[in-house]
């Protein structure tokens, strides 16, 4: 007997927790994967393996634009619908601010309220053309300086800047007549357009639609993800699902360069070179929904993870806690766009494996037109396990994802 310190407790075998049983099938029991047996390696550590950002060098494959499936508008006779507010809520944008991020493309950070609930809902938007109506109606009494402090200024902010319009801009370009639309977009100035049936909804302030914005028609329906809050998954490295994951690959797909001439690595408009870091991207808008665990809350989504530890699958662990296995609706997001411009008949490209938000955030009167479908394949199966989030627990999460939810995981 080896000689312990007093304080030492004796050599005991440590208590065997019996594994959980699970009942659903994994994903790779569906067969789904695209490896067989070979399991991919486990994560090293959360400290070593942060979720990843977008990146323009991540996975080079995958730099392409994403393959969008066609949506069919509802049909009277379809089975399930999904919930539906009867009215929209009323939203509006307080403040948005530029967040440079760590790919070198930047996003403009928008934050909403809402008469609908007390929490900030954000609009993570890419590229110049998307604006919100409300963030540029004039607000009474406010001066140039407030509405550059609440982000309502067009243009890129400097020290010593005094105006939030366009002619500020034009007059420290050295521009005296109005500058071309590729000057405008190096810039991140949206070009001045007529107000339009898409921008019904502004204020027809001069103000608002000097710098009224429209997304150019040649870059097809923009890109939009609804995204519902995942504190585990985005933030303390959960590989329970994959929520970090899908919330990089939006980002990354709407900073993918715009297929356009002025996206050529360093190309000149004028005499002005564009930092390849700021060539315009097909942008989109990543509408982030304060809907921590599927509507039900932090503390109540901690709860179900024990109940999946003791053996359930993530949607009984939301009914044994006598919640909806899905308590989220979209008409936030569906507000959300409207105010973005998202409206009207040219639509909008949705990122999404989940067949009740495709239809929900259409809203009651078909306001948003989700006209294309983009999948969200897992990374792990996309790269045969190499990236992305691996593990027994996302498997059984997907899987249920598919089974319970109908997910369109398979493409
Ligand atoms: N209640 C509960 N919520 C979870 C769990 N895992 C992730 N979530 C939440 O689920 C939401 C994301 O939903 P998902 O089902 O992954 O995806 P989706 O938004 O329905 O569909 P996609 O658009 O295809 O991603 C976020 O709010 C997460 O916090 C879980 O085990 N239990």
């Amino acid at each position: 007997m080896p000689d312990f310190p007093a304080h030492a407790s004796p050599a005991i075998t440590p208590l065997e927790a019996p594994r959980p049983q699970y009942r659903d099938r994994t994903v790779s029991d569906l067969k789904l994967n695209h490896e067989d047996g070979n399991a991919p390696p486990p994560l090293i550590s959360p400290a070593f393996t942060p979720p990843r950002t977008p990146s323009a060098d991540t996975d080079q494959r995958h730099d392409r634009q994403p393959r969008s499936i066609p949506v069919a508008p509802p049909s009277e006779d379809e089975g399930q619908q999904p919930r539906l507010l009867q009215r929209l809520p009323n939203v509006w944008c307080e403040v948005r601010a530029r967040i440079p991020t760590t790919t070198g493309q930047e996003m403009f950070l928008h934050l909403y309220h809402n008469d609908a609930d007390d929490k900030e809902h954000l609009a993570i938007v890419f590229g110049p053309h998307i604006r919100s109506k409300s963030l540029d109606a004039p607000r009474p009494g406010e001066t140039e300086r407030d509405r550059m402090i609440r982000g309502a200024y067009v243009g890129t902010l400097f020290p010593g800047r005094t105006n939030s319009r366009v002619q500020q801009i034009r007059q420290d370009a050295g521009v005296a007549s109005r500058p071309s639309a590729s000057y405008l977009s190096a810039l991140n100035v949206p070009e001045q357009t007529p107000p339009s049936a898409a921008s019904q909804h502004s204020s027809d302030h001069s103000e608002a639609t000097e710098i009224d914005s429209s997304y150019p028609l040649e870059l097809g329906p923009p890109l939009v993800r609804i995204h519902s809050e995942c504190y585990t998954g985005e933030t303390v490295w959960s590989a329970r699902c994959d929520c970090g994951e899908q919330l990089d690959e939006a980002a990354r797909l709407m900073s993918l360069p715009a297929p356009t001439p002025a996206s050529t690595p360093g190309s000149e408009v004028g005499e002005h070179q564009i930092p390849s870091a700021k060539l315009p991207s097909c942008g989109g808008v990543i509408i982030y929904l304060r809907q921590e665990g599927r509507g039900i809350g932090l503390k109540e989504k901690l709860k179900a993870y024990n109940l999946q530890d003791l053996g359930h699958d993530t949607m009984e662990a939301n009914l044994l806690l006598r919640h909806p296995g899905d308590a989220r609706s979209y008409g936030l997001a569906t507000a959300m766009l409207l105010d973005l411009g998202l409206g009207g008949e040219r639509g909008i490209k949705l990122l999404t494996n989940n067949p009740e938000k495709v239809r929900a955030v259409e809203g009651p009167n078909r306001e948003i037109r989700v006209v294309e479908r983009v999948p969200m394949i897992p990374l792990a199966w996309k790269t045969g396990g190499k990236m992305g989030v691996h593990g027994p627990e996302v498997e059984r999460y997907l899987a249920t994802k598919i089974e319970k939810f109908k997910h369109m995981l398979s493409g």
